[in-house]
Order: C-alpha cells, then structure tokens, then sequence
C-alpha cells in the first residue's frame, strides 16, 4: 500500500486564491491593501530565500509589502527602534523578523517589541498563551498551516494519538497545542526521549520536526499514520529533504507529506492568513 500524498503546494495556492478574492472585495469597496512587513538582518542564503518567498505570495495576493533589509552588524537597538516604527506604522498591519537573527541581537527582545496585534508569526508570550488557553487570534503559522492539511485529508483528528516529534518555541510546542485543542491525545518527544522508535510507532497522527534529514524511518511508522514531516533539510549535493525517509514511511503511512512541497508553502499561505486577521483585527472588522 502506498500513501496519499497531501500536495502542500495545491493547498496553499488554494489559500492564496481566497486572500486575494477578498483583498480584490476590499479595494473594490475603496479599502486600503492589507500590509505585511517582513524584516531580514544579515545575509543568510536559506533566510534571503524564504524571504523573496514571503515577498512574492505577499504582492502575489494583493497586499502592500513594507520590506526591510539590514545589514548583519545592525544592532538590537537599530532592529527595536524600527520595531517601534512599524507598530505606529498605519498601513502595516503584520511584522514578521526572519528567525534566526545574528548572534549578537536577542530573539526574544525582538518578538516580544512586536505588538501582539501585529505579531504574524505568533511568537509573541501573548499570542503563544491564547494558543495555550483554547482562545487563539494570531498562531504560530507552521503549525497552523498544518492543521490546514490535516483538515484537507478529512480525516478525524479527535481522540486520535498524535506524536510530536521536536519541542521548538516556533514548531513543536505549538504543533502540541494546537493538536491538544483539536482534542487528539499528544504525546512531545524531544533530545531526551527514549525509545523514540517505539513513540512514533504509537502515532495514528505524527508530526516531524527536528531538522535531522530522514530521521524518523519509515519502518518505525504505522501503517496507516497520518505523517506530516516538517523538516527541511538541504543535503551536500543540493538535494532537499525532510526529518522523515519519505520512500520508506510512504509505503506504511495512509496519507503523507513530501518535502518540498508540503509544509513549507503552507506556512506562508498561513502568514497571509494571519496578515489578513491583524488587518481585520485592526480594521475592527472582526
Ligand atoms: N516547513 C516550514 O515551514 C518550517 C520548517 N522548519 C524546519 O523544521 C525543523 C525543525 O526546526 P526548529 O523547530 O526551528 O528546530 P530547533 O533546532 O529549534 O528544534 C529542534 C527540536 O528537535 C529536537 N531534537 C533534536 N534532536 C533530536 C533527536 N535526536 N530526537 C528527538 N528530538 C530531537 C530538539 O530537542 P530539545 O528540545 O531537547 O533540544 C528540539 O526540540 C528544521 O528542519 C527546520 O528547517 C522550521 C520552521 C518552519
Ligand atoms: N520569523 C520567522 N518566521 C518563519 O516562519 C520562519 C523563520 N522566521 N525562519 C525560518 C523558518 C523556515 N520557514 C520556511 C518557510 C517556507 C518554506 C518553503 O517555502 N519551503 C518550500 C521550498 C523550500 C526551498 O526550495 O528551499 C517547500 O518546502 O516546498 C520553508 C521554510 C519559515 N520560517
Ligand atoms: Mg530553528
């Protein structure tokens, strides 16, 4: 038996279509175009990527992109006074800092200067705890993108036993809760797990993302999982890959991922998802 394939691509570009029908109603009606501005400091290749990406579905649907780039010895004081600048900003209405900054700069200062009614990403304490409360407004876009296509498989995800496999502030912790509010029963490994093997293999819902290629195997899985393998790793000879060994784990799961093409434009669908709800959080439209 071979799995379905759960087409990230498709679904995201399904996503976009709605955004930009409703940003075309919008302007239609004299509205301004939703804003979104995307922040790089420093110049690392993989970040200037996902970047020009953001950009591309940012304009692609409609909105105002207000980008910045700074150079990699800009310094927390400059990255924070700009912070500030785009929460008075009127025409921006989501911020997102391209993670990870350099070294000498202190991430949490930096998500938590956003205005949580600004903070697209989700990272925000503010936004993290509604996640962790039932009472969500602006989630962690990886994770919610990925309740997106669990959805598209139509497949009940109540009472299931969902494995979590990574415990990150931006991938793990907020796939748990995430899960845990759609009522499946969640189980987090992480670096001191043990018998991972024998974890995922409990999995009828598993979730991967630890940034080692491939590996979760593919005889560990049950058969029949649903597997949505978020990791993305680009290998010496330039190849991308995912945490889990896609050829093995398609041939037990029920429905899978592939990488590329799974996850990732799910995320940015999601960060236009949520640009839209600051805009309409802002707007007191909703
Ligand atoms: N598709 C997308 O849109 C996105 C993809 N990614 C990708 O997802 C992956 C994870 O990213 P991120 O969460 O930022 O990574 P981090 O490095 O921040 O976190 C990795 C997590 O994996 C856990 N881990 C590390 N080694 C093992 C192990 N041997 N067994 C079990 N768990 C382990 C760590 O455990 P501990 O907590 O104990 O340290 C940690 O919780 C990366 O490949 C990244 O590129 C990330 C964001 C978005
Ligand atoms: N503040 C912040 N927010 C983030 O959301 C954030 C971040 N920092 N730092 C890095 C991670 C990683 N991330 C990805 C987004 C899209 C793809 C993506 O589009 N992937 C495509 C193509 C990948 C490629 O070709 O390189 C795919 O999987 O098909 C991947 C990874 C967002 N992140
Ligand atoms: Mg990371």
């Amino acid at each position: 038996m071979s799995a379905k394939i759960i087409d990230g691509k498709a679904v995201a570009a399904k996503v976009r279509g709605t955004i930009r029908k409703t940003v075309d109603q919008l302007v239609a009606q004299g509205k301004r175009r939703p804003g979104l501005a995307v922040v790089l400091v420093g110049e690392d290749p993989a970040s200037q990527v996902y970047v020009r990406n953001k950009k591309k579905a940012c304009l692609e649907v409609g909105f105002a992109d207000f980008s910045y780039e700074l150079p990699a010895d800009a310094s927390e004081k400059e990255v924070l006074a700009l912070i500030d600048q785009l929460n008075e900003h009127a025409e921006v209405d989501g911020i997102l800092v391209q993670l990870p900054v350099p070294d000498h700069i202190d991430p949490n200062k930096i998500i938590e200067r956003i205005h949580p009614s600004k903070d697209v990403d989700g990272f925000h304490p503010y936004n993290m705890g509604r996640l962790a409360t039932r009472n969500p407004q602006l989630a962690p876009c990886t994770p919610h993108g990925v309740m997106t296509l669990l959805a598209e498989t139509g497949e009940p995800i109540r009472g299931k036993n969902a494995v979590v496999v990574g415990a990150s502030n931006i991938v793990g912790v907020p796939m748990a809760l995430e899960l845990l509010n759609a009522r499946a029963t969640v189980t987090v490994c992480h670096s001191a797990t043990q018998d991972l093997p024998g974890k995922v293999g409990e999995a009828e819902i598993l979730v991967v993302g630890v940034g080692i290629p491939e590996m979760v195997k593919g005889e560990w899985i049950k058969p029949g999982a649903i597997v949505i393998d978020v990791g993305i790793n680009r290998l010496d000879d330039g190849r991308l890959v995912g945490d889990v060994e896609f050829e093995t784990a398609r041939e037990r799961a029920g429905w899978i991922t592939p990488v590329p093409g799974g996850v990732g434009p799910m995320t940015i669908a999601t960060l236009l998802e949520n640009t839209l709800t600051a805009y309409k959080l802002r707007e007191a439209m909703e």
